[in-house]
């Protein structure tokens, strides 16, 4: 079964003075172990459609189903603190926690021990390669590319099953980029999750076991 499924998805933005379709009559199947780019020119709807299957919008039409369920029908909260995690272009970290606190902060919200918390932050601080002398530094005190491996690290901590992202190498160089990049690929092929990049990147589009690229808001596969 699908980890998500997208079942004719139609989302539109509201203004005084106009309707935008971004998203429109989209369908997909997306599954575990898998890692997906989301290519398209800008303003053809990729944001739109990430953020409708990280619960942050409703679509006005159809569905979205995550290992079954409707998304209307599931805690969108408890879905994105358990299940679908989100990585974005600005890292996203707490300016005046330490890499460790910041990897440690959802799993508290799920109610983890601080003990238990912090050796599952050090153990997935260790995976993408942030060992100790890392862990008690403020994010200011790391590279773009070092701040994106803690954001990582913290889908690695709650082991989300979804991982959504919004053009995580969008600020880094080449180097930084690459290792961003295996690491999206280790997320799928190692820890089996269902990996979602919104990329401009070709290296990303290249690393990416299934390329779906948007236009105008609708959605195909390309040929590989
Ligand atoms: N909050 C909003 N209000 C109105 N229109 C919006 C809003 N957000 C996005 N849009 C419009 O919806 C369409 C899709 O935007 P979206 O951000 O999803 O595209 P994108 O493919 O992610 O673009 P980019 O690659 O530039 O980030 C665009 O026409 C955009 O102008």
């Amino acid at each position: 079964m699908s980890v998500l499924s997208v079942q004719s998805v139609s989302y539109s933005y509201k203004t005084k003075y106009q309707t935008v379709q971004a998203v429109k009559d989209v369908s997909c199947d997306l599954s575990a172990g898998t890692l997906y780019a989301l290519v398209g020119k800008s303003g053809s709807g990729k944001t739109t459609l990430l953020s409708l299957l990280a619960g942050l919008d409703t679509p006005q039409s159809g569905d979205i189903m995550v290992n079954g369920q409707s998304l209307r029908e599931i805690d969108v909260d408890i879905y994105r603190r358990k299940q679908a995690s989100v990585i974005y272009q600005s890292y996203n970290l707490f300016p005046l926690m330490t890499v460790c606190e910041n990897v440690m902060y959802p799993l508290k919200l799920l109610r983890h021990s601080d003990a238990d918390a912090k050796k599952e932050a050090q153990i997935a601080l260790e995976k993408v390669g942030l060992g100790e002398s890392y862990w008690k530094r403020l994010p200011a005190m790391l590279s773009g590319g070092e701040q994106q491996r803690v954001a990582i690290a913290r889908t690695l901590a709650v082991h989300a099953q979804i991982v959504l992202a919004d053009e995580p190498t969008g600020n880094l160089d080449t180097e930084n980029s690459s290792q961003i990049i295996q690491l999206l690929s280790k997320l799928a092929h190692e820890e089996t999750c269902c990996v979602v990049v919104v990329t401009h990147d070709l290296e990303v589009a290249k690393a990416a076991d299934v390329v779906f690229r948007m236009d105008s808001g609708r959605i195909k596969e390309d040929a590989v």
